[in-house]
């Protein structure tokens, strides 16, 4: 795992949110890479769990056998931003919760609020060891909302639904587009019932990345680290 090398930066703590496919990931990890932080991605946690529960053969509508379970679900996080890794139990599921028949269900796990407060508090002991940067939808208002830098990480829809086409079709032709809104609008909308990522909570700093490179949105957050904290790479 990474080691916490940068003193500077052993105790912050910054939080990232934003809807589907604004770059929170891509992001996040660039930033920790430059700082040293480790990153922690609370989506592919929930997305572990909901593939746990379908290897076991549970139905993600019975709510009450889901939020029976979760407690058990045995998730390890890899947090080094290099190269960050996902498994459950000795199981790599890295590749496997990525798949689209993970993203079309992960939302009844997310909306599930056991569910929510069981990951919720495993990534509170993350957040409280410091030195880490978390992306997700709840971080700067739930898990970690006392944390000196938080950023709500936004893009337009169209240019959503052109990114994730782009990565998952390789186009963003009508075609691909409209094979990418389940993934990136009705799961927004649905994620957007337990958890407030649409706007910026009092104190969030709003970066739009619609009209930006990445390499402009990565020295956005980086700015803005430094004007909350005094800390540059
Ligand atoms: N500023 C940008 N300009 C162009 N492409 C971008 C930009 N930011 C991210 N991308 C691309 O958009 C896609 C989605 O980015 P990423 O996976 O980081 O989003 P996300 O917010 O973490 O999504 P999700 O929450 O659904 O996992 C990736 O292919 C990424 O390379
Ligand atoms: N803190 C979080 C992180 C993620 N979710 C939900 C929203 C998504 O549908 C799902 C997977 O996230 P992704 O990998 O696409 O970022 O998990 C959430 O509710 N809260």
């Amino acid at each position: 795992m990474l080691s916490r090398s940068n003193p500077a930066t052993a105790d912050l703590v910054v939080a990232i949110d934003g809807p589907s496919s604004s770059g929170k990931s891509t992001v996040a990890r660039r930033v920790a890479s430059a700082l040293g932080l480790r990153y922690l991605d609370t989506g592919a946690m929930y997305r572990a769990v909901t593939w746990w529960m379908l290897d076991q053969g549970i139905d993600l509508a019975d709510t009450e056998r889901v939020a029976a379970l979760v407690g058990q679900v045995p998730v390890r996080m890899g947090m080094d931003p290099a190269s960050p890794t996902v498994h459950v139990g000795e199981t790599d599921v890295a590749a496997a919760i990525r798949e689209s028949r993970i993203s079309a269900a992960v939302s009844q796990i997310a909306t599930n609020l056991t569910v929510r407060a069981d990951l919720v508090a495993r990534q509170r002991e993350i957040a409280a060891e410091g030195g880490v940067i978390i992306e997700g939808r709840d971080i700067t208002t739930v898990v970690a909302p006392e944390a000196p830098v938080r950023v709500l990480l936004t893009a337009s829809e169209d240019e959503r639904l052109a990114r994730r086409a782009h990565e998952l079709h390789g186009s963003v032709d009508d075609s691909a587009v409209a094979a990418t809104r389940d993934e990136v609008l009705r799961r927004d909308a649905d994620d957007s019932t337990v958890a407030s990522f649409q706007d910026a909570a009092e104190g969030v700093d709003v970066v739009d990345s619609s009209q930006m490179s990445l390499n402009d949105v990565v020295a956005a957050v980086l700015e803005l680290v430094e004007k909350r904290t005094g800390i540059a790479p």
